[in-house]
């Protein structure tokens, strides 16, 4: 008797004790996904930590895990995956010519439809209303400063000599409407002509340290070439750092999709298109570029270029057996003709692998800026929040160097360069590139009323960006859990903006109309 109750009060106390260990370990998981989302130190991070401790619902992130790993054939290449169903709570938003399936956007309502900022960005409408609505700004494209006529069939950058880059405008790199007509349209038509002249020139383009080619067109036309290397479900290898992270072709022509619907249009329209090595490139290439193409053991074409990271046999870029995915960006004008200025960062990264740089130790690092031209005045502090919200969405840390046109003056718009650094991680949100938001709290009021938008629908911005890339030859261009990731990091944003708010004695300060 004595010994039965003993060995029932040992199954007892052992299943008790196995329930609390089952429960902390998922207490644990959970800590660690919530947790893994801030890296950095030091009391601005820890509010921000704080903040997304308290954000992060740790069982939704799981299922989206669950749901996006249960979509990787709808995101891979394959040329006929499976749809998810819809009892996965997904929505399909388009379907191909090639009856590819476009991934699937976040269909759940957003938590917080964040009222207060809602209430803030109405009143400054109706105030400016109220005034006489906004005030129209000068706004001359490239062609008007050089006192040439911007013709009908060009207006934005171009791809060709006949359709010159003159119609780049003052605030932004391509306009809303119309550039006289129809600037979507525009882009449209010049990202057509991107995907299908033939090529007839490539050299190694020089800048950067990772391979690019400069490809010309049969008309004369040059765009900017980033080759695929991974596929779309590869993350961010565990031991790079962001400054050693490989390009993506996918996150260039995803980023134009973001910057355009985010309303920045700062970004160099880019699109994706399929090359042969065998014959688009390879009788083309010269010189040292020429040297570097071989038949991998697979007998694949590959080549590797020359250049400061990753050029080498090891890592080279390689056909299926020939054929090759890359982004085709749209070619800036020459220097030449529209020299730019090279700013560097104020919130570079060290990009060295043990220092920081001083804005990770100074929470008080925007007060200086803030006294330092061009962000004492005008529109540039700005812009650079609106370039870190960019740069958050799509989890881009390698934002080192920004790039004006010389001739607009520091009072206009940056470009929005080089995002081969983006989408590396789905599941991680890297706090700390919003770091000029949540040390300098300032927000464009048009920046806020967009993102706003996006988070309440009635199209989030995961739907919104399907519905930009379906007509793009590579589409998918994204892995589902990128898009998910993006309305998430959204919701983030604005929660840090209420932060920013909550303490401000006027929102004015911190939301700014400034009529960009
Ligand atoms: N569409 C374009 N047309 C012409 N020049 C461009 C274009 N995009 C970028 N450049 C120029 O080429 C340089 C290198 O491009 P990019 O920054 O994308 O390469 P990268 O290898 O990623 O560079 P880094 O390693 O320095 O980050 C840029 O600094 C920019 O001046
Ligand atoms: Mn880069």
């Amino acid at each position: 008797m004595k010994l039965k109750k003993r060995i029932i009060l040992a199954i007892v106390t052992s299943s008790v004790l196995l329930t609390v260990v089952v429960l902390l370990d998922t207490g644990a998981i959970l800590y660690y996904h919530g947790n893994r989302n801030a890296h950095t130190e030091g009391p601005v991070k820890n509010f921000f930590r704080r903040h997304l401790q308290r954000m992060s619902n740790g069982s939704r992130d799981a299922s989206l895990i669950a749901s996006a790993s249960g979509q990787l054939s709808a995101a891979s290449d394959d040329p006929a995956p499976a749809r998810p169903s819809p009892a996965e709570g997904e929505t399909i938003l388009s379907q191909g010519p090639t009856g590819r399936t476009e991934p699937s956007a976040t269909d759940t309502a957003p938590p917080d439809p964040y009222l207060d900022l809602q209430q803030i960005v109405a009143k400054v409408k109706k105030r400016n209303k109220k005034s006489g609505g906004r005030k129209q700004r000068w706004n001359p494209t490239i062609g008007d400063l050089l006192g040439r006529e911007s013709g009908n069939n060009y207006c934005v950058f171009s791809s060709s000599e006949k359709t010159r880059q003159f119609g780049i405008v003052f605030t932004t790199a391509y306009p809303r409407t119309g550039c006289m007509a129809a600037g979507t349209i525009h882009v449209n038509t010049l990202l057509h002509y991107v995907t299908t002249l033939p090529i007839a020139h490539i050299s190694q383009k020089e800048g950067g340290t990772q391979i690019k080619l400069t490809i010309e067109f049969s008309d004369g036309g040059r765009a900017l070439f980033k080759p695929m290397r991974h596929p779309r479900d590869q993350q961010t290898l565990k031991n790079q750092f962001y400054f050693t992270d490989f390009e993506r072709h996918n996150a260039e022509i995803a980023a134009f999709h973001l910057d355009r619907l985010l309303g920045f249009r700062r970004a160099v329209p880019t699109v994706g298109r399929t090359v042969n090595i065998t014959k688009d490139l390879f009788p083309l290439a010269k010189g040292d570029l020429l040297k570097t193409f071989f038949f991998s053991p697979e007998k694949n074409h590959c080549f590797h270029g020359k250049c400061s990271y990753y050029c080498d046999t090891a890592h080279a870029i390689c056909g299926s057996p020939d054929m090759l995915e890359g982004s085709f960006a749209v070619f800036l004008p020459g220097d030449a003709e529209v020299p730019r200025v090279h700013w560097r960062h104020p919130w570079r990264r060290s990009y060295s692998r043990r220092r920081k740089a001083e804005w990770e130790e100074d929470d008080e690092y925007c007060a200086s800026v803030k006294e330092t031209p061009p962000y004492n005045e005008g529109r540039r502090l700005l812009d650079v929040v609106d370039m870190a919200v960019l740069d958050f969405l799509m989890g881009n840390m390698d934002r080192h160097h920004y790039e004006t046109i010389e001739m607009f003056g520091n009072n206009s718009a940056p470009l929005h360069l080089d995002h081969g650094r983006g989408f590396g991680q789905a599941f991680l949100d890297e706090a700390s590139i919003l770091a000029p938001l949540y040390q300098c709290c300032v927000m464009r009021h048009s920046t806020l009323a967009t993102l706003l938008r996006f988070h309440t629908g009635p199209e989030r911005l995961s739907a919104a960006m399907v519905a930009s890339m379906a007509r793009d030859p590579l589409r998918p261009v994204l892995w589902p859990p990128h898009l998910h990731a993006l309305d998430r990091r959204l919701n983030t944003v604005l929660h840090v903006t209420r932060r920013c708010l909550h303490p401000a004695k006027d929102p004015n300060k911190v939301i700014i109309d400034d009529f960009h």
